[in-house]
């Protein structure tokens, strides 16, 4: 496994100061024989393990000792909750930017499981870790820009029908394509979203990611214009008519827009089309910085982040998508301005 290791001084000094207000107080240690009696790490036949793959696949150890190493005084883990205090977790092994709510982690990392049970623990053991207290590891993270042979550029009807081959080929080997400037002419409705559906938060109480300065959702687009667009792209990736016909009902688009600060976290979106198994991202606004695309994953003990840089109203990326392939999702920090995109193929 890629990782390096680290201590917590301040946690560790701070456990000592409770081992020593605990020590002082014989009566009340010995009243609460309860505490003494829980092992490391807490064991309970409902805690689900993290799955046996995806990008956190192996690391249910290193996420146990870093949720003893959070500090319990901290605003944040008072709020108690349990998507939150995943997330410090997790941005403690540097993983902080993998979603919670999502498959394929939403059971294992939820609530009423591992992560209320590690909160029970330790509140129950008064915050006071284990001598065996693992150090807390950090996990590396190789971030690799995308190639010159997975760009692309041009009216995308035309890119695709060119360099099919091409794209099928990049898209197995590096999960991603970009296509800069794959739209000119989109009509002024395009982003417009449905009225009587609610905009999905973009949150860290959801588990989905940062909302950032202003409010971050994504909802349903109206526009007939997506409909086209995604018939179009399914056209020039099936030429057999049959697998159409097999996936033309799994068009859908969404609307995502980001206030800055923002991040959309690793995830996959319950993609389960085997004959076309991608979506697409296209990027609607120019004045922003940060909010790079990438594609994650974990191949043996390595994790890689193909980092895409959408930087033109248009740009287009093409990205494989299905829940059953080791590629996940996500969108970097909006560190300046405001983003807004489109997503197509959306599973429903
Ligand atoms: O905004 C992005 O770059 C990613 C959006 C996304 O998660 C999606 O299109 O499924
Ligand atoms: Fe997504």
């Amino acid at each position: 496994m890629g990782v390096t290791r680290r201590s917590n001084n301040k946690r560790n000094s701070k456990s000592k100061k409770q081992k020593t207000s605990k020590h002082a107080s014989t009566s009340e240690s010995l009243a609460d024989t309860s505490t003494k009696q829980l092992s490391w790490p807490p064991t309970d036949p409902s805690a689900k393990p993290l799955p046996l793959d995806g990008l956190l696949a192996g690391l249910d150890e290193l996420l146990w000792s870093a949720m003893a190493h959070i500090d319990p005084q901290t605003s944040k883990h008072q709020q108690k909750k349990c998507q939150v205090f995943s997330r410090e977790a997790l941005n403690l092994i540097g993983m902080g930017w993998v979603a919670t709510n999502t498959h394929p982690y939403r059971t294992a990392l939820g609530k009423g499981n591992k992560y209320a049970l590690a909160m029970e623990f330790f509140e129950r053991n008064k915050w006071n870790p284990p001598a065996s207290l693992p150090e807390i590891q950090k996990v590396e993270v190789v971030d690799k820009e995308l190639t010159k042979s997975s760009i692309f550029e041009g009216s995308y009807q035309h890119v695709i029908q060119k360099n099919i081959k091409v794209m099928q080929r990049e898209l197995e080997t590096n999960g991603v394509i970009l296509i800069r400037n794959a739209f000119s002419n989109v009509p002024e409705n395009a982003l417009s979203m449905k009225t009587n559906c609610t905009p999905t938060k973009i949150q860290q109480t959801t588990g989905n990611g940062i909302a950032g300065e202003t409010k971050s959702y994504y909802a349903d687009a109206t526009s007939d214009y997506w409909i086209k667009v995604q018939n179009h792209i399914l056209r020039g990736f099936l030429c057999d008519n049959d697998c159409f016909e097999q996936v033309k009902g799994n068009k859908k688009a969404i609307i995502l827009k980001y206030g800055q600060g923002a991040e959309n976290h690793a995830h996959q979106d319950n993609n389960q089309c085997d004959i076309f198994p991608y979506q697409a991202t296209v990027l609607f606004s120019e004045n922003f910085e940060g909010g790079e695309f990438y594609v994650a994953f974990k191949e043996e003990s390595t994790i890689t982040r193909r980092i895409v840089k959408l930087e033109n109203k248009g740009d287009m990326v093409i990205f494989a998508a299905s829940k059953k392939s080791k590629y996940f999702h996500g969108m970097m920090r909006v560190t300046k301005g405001e983003r807004s995109a489109v997503g197509l193929f959306q599973p429903k």
